[in-house]
């Protein structure tokens, strides 16, 4: 398992700037995302056992409204969360279904390992290099201030670029199976992310967001 923090440390050219600027470049996160991206978090066999609870899920193409037109998702979706969870997505409310056994001890994985505290997640299947998600911000406002969202991915490896939101610099990381990404407080304000359509790519994706949202905000 390799751990890193994006930035500095792995090779990014900053010719030119004093270690004071960078230090407040970054403070201001206009060089790098805040994130941590631990490359094998899953063991082979963990991601195995997930993949065979994931089949179960009821997973669905949800219709969402884009410029004042119904869409259906370029990719599938299920949403799981602790009662009162429930999530709004383009003026949909979805209510959040039982976590099931290993997405559970998923979360409790993150718990433990990371102090990542969450109550549901977003599970979204791409089932090939078609589909897709646009660029947007995790940043509902039920999502609890402060918080962090944990990315897990399984499957196919595809890009995930994020975007700074007034700079515009971009960042690519290719996220492989059994990968977590941790999003950190900050990334959200600053910065946007997406899943570009990758036309070579056969084989299905899986992502995992888990994410803390405030319990019983739409009630
Ligand atoms: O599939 C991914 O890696 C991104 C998912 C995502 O951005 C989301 O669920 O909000
Ligand atoms: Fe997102």
């Amino acid at each position: 398992m390799t751990k890193f923090q994006h930035g500095l440390d792995f090779g990014d050219p900053h010719d030119g700037l004093t270690q004071d600027d960078i230090v407040e470049a970054r403070t201001k996160n206009q060089i790098s995302p805040p994130v941590t991206w631990i490359k094998g978090f899953l063991s082979p066999k963990q991601q195995q056992l997930l993949i065979n609870e994931v089949n179960h899920y009821p997973l669905e193409r949800v219709s969402i409204q884009v410029y004042g037109k119904q869409h259906l998702t370029p990719r599938t979706q299920a949403w799981f969360g602790d009662p009162g969870c429930d999530y709004h997505y383009s003026k949909l409310h979805i209510t959040a279904l039982a976590w099931p056994k290993v997405l559970s001890r998923l979360r409790a994985k993150l718990l433990n390992d990371h102090q990542i505290d969450t109550n549901s997640v977003l599970v979204n299947r791409y089932a090939d290099g078609h589909d897709c998600m646009g660029w947007h911000s995790d940043d509902e406002p039920e999502i609890v201030s402060g918080s962090a969202i944990a990315s897990v991915t399984l499957g196919a490896c595809r890009d995930f670029v994020v975007r700074h939101k007034q700079t515009k610099t971009k960042v690519n990381f290719a996220l492989a199976s059994g990968d977590l990404l941790i999003m950190h407080p900050g990334m959200q304000q600053h910065w946007q992310h997406a899943l570009p359509k990758r036309l070579k790519v056969v084989e299905p994706r899986i992502n995992f967001t888990f994410r803390q949202i405030i319990p019983n905000y739409y009630r």
